[in-house]
């Protein structure tokens, strides 16, 4: 009998943990599967996921003997929650492991599209040599606007504050006299957005945060901010976004989440969009933080199991 199903990947160091201890069932590519997945946990006392499988309506229903969620990640959106705490359901995100990841593609994108430098290969293939064109910004001085000031988010002001960038989030959960704001001024979002040349978006996906930032959002910012979503999508609305870049009215932008992913169709509306990183939902994920996320969880699941959690 099957203890532990995997549905997507994980370090094979983890998986070989939990297999010298229980019978695992890893299969990376189960979150597209999802028939096979609800009969595989008809009864199986534990599920590992990351954020591609959604942990709802008939694989919870057929989950009858499920008693814990790992998740390898740390949003929680693709978790019916509700129906997990009702049931006892114990889910346990790997909450800070995968933060350094995170922040690196903020700042990584942030330093590239301030530069402009990088999108010159075809130009230069072609024999041009187009060194005045490409005279970009540093990112020392410059301001870094956080939408949501979570973990995440603060990680990220400490590591902009060591490249030499004021910082100013908007979070209006986080009370004006939390020891957090001392790395950043507290502002409300209209002011974050309008006066920032890096804005962040580190918020999770909630009826509340859906299309947070949309054509008005855009319409506050500055024409050269630079603009990274590796939070959630949904949260932008990414027609409005394109909008904004094909008509100069922002610097660039790297989106790695997408109100559908795979895009799919929605693919087309990002074709030949200046100064756009698109990256498929890999902000977090790294040979580091991987390894980090999987042990992590192993530990969780392990414990939930032997009633130590
Ligand atoms: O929620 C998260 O932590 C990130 O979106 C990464 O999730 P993933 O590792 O499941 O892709």
């Amino acid at each position: 009998m099957t203890d532990i199903v995997i549905t997507e990947f994980m370090d094979e160091a983890a998986v070989a943990m939990l297999s010298a201890r229980y019978s695992v069932h890893h299969d990376p590519d189960l979150f597209g599967k999802p028939d096979e997945l609800a009969k595989l946990v008809a009864d199986v006392p534990a599920l590992i996921v990351r954020n591609q499988t959604q942990v709802r309506g008939d694989v919870l229903a057929a989950a009858k003997k499920l008693k814990v969620v790992g998740r390898l990640g740390v949003g929680l959106d693709n978790i019916d929650m509700e129906t997990c705490d009702a049931r006892g359901i114990k889910v346990f995100p790997a909450t800070g492991a995968n933060s350094l990841s995170v922040v690196e593609y903020v700042i990584g994108s942030a330093m590239m599209l301030l530069r402009g430098a990088y999108f010159a290969n075809a130009a230069m293939v072609a024999g041009e040599f187009p060194k005045t064109k490409l005279i970009g910004r540093e990112i020392a001085g410059k301001r870094l606007g956080l939408v949501g000031f979570g973990a995440i988010a603060r990680d990220t002001a400490a590591h902009g504050r060591l490249l030499g960038m004021t910082v100013a989030a908007y979070d209006p959960y986080v009370p004006a006299d939390h020891p957090a704001w001392a790395s950043a001024e507290r502002l409300e979002l209209d002011a974050v957005l309008s006066t920032s040349d890096v804005i962040s978006i580190h918020l999770p996906l909630t009826p509340e945060t859906k299309g947070l930032i949309g054509k008005d959002a855009f319409a506050r910012m500055k024409p050269d901010a630079i603009l990274i979503n590796a939070a959630r999508g949904g949260i932008m609305d990414e027609a409005a976004l394109v909008g904004a870049l094909k008509a100069g009215k922002l610097g660039g932008a790297a989106i790695d989440v997408f109100a559908e992913e795979p895009l799919r169709g929605a693919g087309k509306l990002f074709a030949d969009v200046p100064n756009l990183i698109l990256t498929p939902h890999i902000a977090g994920n790294t040979v580091e933080s991987n390894g980090r996320v999987s042990g992590l969880v192993a530990e969780r699941v392990m414990a939930a199991l032997e009633g130590r959690a």
